[in-house]
């Protein structure tokens, strides 16, 4: 049986980790990339990553059972009309943009709806590049698909399986959807964050009082301020009206916010935070779906020799067994967290009380 063959087109943070992820879990899979650097295409193929470095516009694509268009959105577009006339007719073709309109409406105009699903893996970091892609930065993550509608159900099932396959989890939405939903909790999110820090650089004194006693709720709430200048603004750009409408309500809510300061309105006030805290905590911060439910706890550790052993030896003495343990590093956790994962239930429970009892800080999530 011949193996399945998937393009990419675009091999960075979001490409160069679905690529990686699809290696870990369908070793027997070929891949082939196009990266406009050639030098990524050869790590990626030192890596093992990709099998086939492609050239501009390679014919070797019309091998592919799909095509990820991860590259940067303009050039996404202009891929398009190339790849209509190389495709082959079973293809499932797809991109991973943070918004979806845009690039539906060209399908639907290039009349190619019936090989598209759009996609959006809701995972990403404030970093860009291969350099820092990895196998596991989709993992447990909710990957939206927005199939055109002329697609048919069977390619809409396998790319759903494939998608699980390497650990996310596949939710699918209409693009207009899609891009409401994500105007709010995506896109107003990085320019509320972007806002912020640029009130402080405006308000700062030249001494930076301001800047140097940020504490770590201002740090929290703009670590994404951190990302690419040029994704963001293109985001913004293709998805104004929705990102407008939902600044609207924003805007109203930070000027009711104002209004119950300069009134002291204490009741107002104290209405206002419960319940941002109680509908806050209501949120799961564990996506659950189709995947085994993971029992993970993290734990700030100090950054000393024996610090790991010390944990897994509290662990042992008490009769539980650890899955996996290993520093975590990402945006949440700045500084790096230990990240244990338990078999199951009960021995999460017992490992956060034991951990807690000796006064370890536990993010259980
Ligand atoms: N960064 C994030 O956190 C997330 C990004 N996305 C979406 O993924 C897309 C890609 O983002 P990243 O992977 O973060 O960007 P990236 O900058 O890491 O990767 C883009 C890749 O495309 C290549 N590229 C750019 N222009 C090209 C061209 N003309 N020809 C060939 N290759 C070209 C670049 O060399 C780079 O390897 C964006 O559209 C973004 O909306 C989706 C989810 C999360
Ligand atoms: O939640 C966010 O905005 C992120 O920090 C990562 C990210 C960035 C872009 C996306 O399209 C999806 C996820």
């Amino acid at each position: 049986m011949e193996t399945t063959t998937i393009g990419f087109i675009g091999l960075g943070l979001i490409g160069g980790s679905i690529a990686k992820a699809i290696r870990k879990f369908h070793p027997e899979y070929q891949i082939m990339a196009y990266n406009r650097t050639k030098d990524i295409l050869e790590d990626a193929v030192f890596d093992g990553i990709v099998d086939i470095a492609c050239t501009e516009r390679d014919t070797r694509f019309a091998l592919c059972d799909y095509i990820f268009l991860c590259a940067t959105v303009d050039y996404n577009l202009e891929c398009l009309p190339w790849l209509k006339q190389t495709i082959r007719p079973g293809c499932i073709l797809t991109d991973v943009g943070s918004v979806k309109g845009e690039i539906h409406k060209k399908i639907t105009a290039l009349d190619m709806a019936a090989n598209f699903i759009g996609g959006h893996p809701m995972a990403g970091s404030e970093k860009t590049g291969y350099e820092h892609s990895t196998d596991h930065l989709i993992e447990n993550a909710y990957y939206i698909l927005t199939p055109s509608e002329e697609v048919g159900l069977d390619k809409i099932g396998n790319y759903t399986e494939l998608v699980s396959s390497i650990g996310a989890l596949p939710m699918i939405l209409t693009w207009e959807e899609h891009d409401y939903i994500t105007a709010c909790v995506s896109h107003l999110p990085h320019i509320v964050a972007a806002s912020l820090v640029n009130v402080v650089q405006k308000l700062d004194s030249p001494l930076e009082h301001m800047k140097t006693i940020a504490a770590g709720g201002f740090k929290d709430i703009t670590r994404i301020a951190s990302s690419s200048p040029h994704m963001w603004q293109q985001i913004c750009l293709e998805n104004p009206e929705h990102i407008s409408k939902v600044l609207d309500e924003y805007i109203r809510l930070i000027v009711q916010a104002k209004y119950l300061v300069d009134q002291r309105d204490a009741n107002g006030l104290y209405e206002m935070f419960v319940n941002s805290r109680d509908y806050r905590n209501s949120f799961s911060d564990a996506p659950s779906g189709p995947l085994k439910k993971s029992f993970t706890l993290y734990c700030d550790v100090v950054d000393e020799t024996g610090a790991i052993a010390t944990i897994a030896t509290i662990l042992s003495m008490n009769g539980i067994s650890m899955k996996n343990i290993g520093i975590l590093h990402n945006r949440e956790f700045e500084d790096g967290v230990l990240k244990i994962e338990f078999y199951d239930e009960d021995a999460l429970a017992q490992a956060a009380e034991q951990l807690k009892k000796r006064n370890y800080i536990i993010y259980e999530r």
